[in-house]
């Protein structure tokens, strides 16, 4: 008789938005929640009994009741609220693993109206990952589509030539990517000192995007090392970070069918194809857990 592998199931985007109203003054959490629950779950597959099924209309009825109970302090906080649910509450159930997307919202300011207007911020979506075995915590927090540009200070030279090569060197080139990035917490165990999830974030991105604009580059590979590199510098609360990061790249066109000059100045931006660099910096002495697909994750 073939043999069941490994299952997981729940709900998955569950979209959820959070209203918490301060007087006149509102604040909003806007997350895309997915819960993936897996434990004793032979049955169900085998013989179609749902003795050990919590339904996963049940565990989007809990992401809405959490929200309104637990509030959504962070994506991250609120993961862990969710998993340590699921795990303690369900025998059959010895693992969670809660996927969440924060799109970020910014107060529209305007003198003289309430403090309840807001506009999506038109940057990156923010991502968390929260696992719990009932023992053992793992974070992973990460964004993506942060689209990011130097319009200077890049170079590409000095690589292999074979008889295919036929890009030019460059030594004053744009430098164009959208980031993706997923960073791992040390933390493991609720006894430990929890991160304070928002204010890491924010440090996270703001070394990312200062590596970003104060390396000097020679090549997209030594800009993401510079990235993950800071951050692990800056925050110890990490010990891993992996990128993938598209080389958006722009050609210069060639104007001089039209008797122009193109002296850095125009470009075509090429949609596809794209380099695609990615690489995992770590904590010297840490292990690299962060799956090389961050699709996957
Ligand atoms: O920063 C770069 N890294 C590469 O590996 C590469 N390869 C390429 O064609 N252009 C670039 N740019």
């Amino acid at each position: 008789m073939p043999v069941l592998g490994p299952n997981q199931y729940g709900k998955a985007e569950n979209r959820v938005v959070r209203i918490t109203r301060d007087g006149a003054t509102h604040h909003i959490k806007d997350l895309n929640v997915s819960v993936s629950l897996s434990g004793d779950m032979d049955e169900v597959h085998y013989s179609g009994s749902n003795a050990n099924v919590l339904p996963t209309d049940t565990t989007k009825n809990t992401v809405y009741a959490f929200a309104k109970e637990k509030g959504i302090e962070s994506a991250e906080q609120f993961g862990i609220h969710l998993a340590r649910h699921f795990v303690t509450s369900q025998e059959p159930i010895h693992r969670a693993r809660i996927r969440i997307e924060e799109y970020a919202w910014e107060r529209i300011e305007h003198a003289g109206e309430g403090e309840h207007s807001f506009v999506r911020k038109g940057q990156e979506t923010r991502l968390a990952q929260i696992t719990y075995d009932g023992s053992s915590w793992e974070v992973v927090s990460g964004l993506k589509d942060l689209t990011v540009m130097n319009s200077t200070n890049s170079e590409f030279w000095g690589y292999v030539k074979d008889k295919y090569t036929t890009l030019p060197e460059a030594y004053d080139r744009i430098l164009a990517t959208e980031v993706s990035g997923r960073w791992r917490f040390n933390w493991t165990d609720d006894e430990q000192a929890m991160p304070d999830w928002e204010a890491s974030y924010a440090q996270v991105r703001k070394h990312m995007l200062a590596a970003f604009t104060e390396t000097y580059s020679l090549s997209l590979q030594q800009t993401l090392y510079a990235m993950g590199a800071r951050i692990i510098d800056n925050s110890g609360e990490i010990d891993e970070v992996r990128f993938s990061l598209p080389n958006k790249h722009h050609f210069l066109v060639d104007l001089a069918s039209f008797g122009l000059k193109n002296d850095n100045e125009v470009y075509f931006a090429a949609d596809r194809p794209y380099g695609l660099i990615e690489a995992t910096v770590l904590r010297d002495g840490c292990e690299a857990k962060i799956p090389g697909d961050l699709t996957n994750l």
